[in-house]
């Protein structure tokens, strides 16, 4: 899959809250806050079994409550289209629109 340009990439993250482009275009990366620990596992839990099921795995880094998402497919060396699907799989999980 071939990686998208950094103008792609912005258009792509007008629909998507809260992404930002990093690591010169490589990575789009997301901060959540949650209210406890529970949360934010639960969170990651439900994101990981989407991720085994896409075989599209992020990266991340959890804190009690704080979570940094950082999405890239390693294969392409940047950001593709597996990624912005796997953020708006995200976010739609964040904003109650996935169960
Ligand atoms: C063999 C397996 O399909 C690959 O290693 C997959 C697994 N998950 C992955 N996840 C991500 N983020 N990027 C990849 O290139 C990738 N490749």
């Amino acid at each position: 899959m071939s990686r998208l340009t950094a103008a792609e990439i912005d258009t792509a993250l007008e629909a998507l809250e809260g992404w930002v482009p990093c690591t010169a275009g490589k990575t789009i990366e997301r901060q959540f806050k949650f209210k406890n620990f529970n949360q934010a596992f639960g969170f990651m839990t439900s994101v990981a079994l989407e991720a085994e099921k896409r075989d599209h795995h992020p990266e991340w880094f959890n804190v009690y409550n704080k979570l940094h998402i950082t999405l890239t497919t390693h294969s392409s060396g940047g950001v593709t289209e597996k990624d912005i699907g796997l953020a708006r799989f995200i976010n739609d999980l964040n904003s109650g629109k996935t169960s």
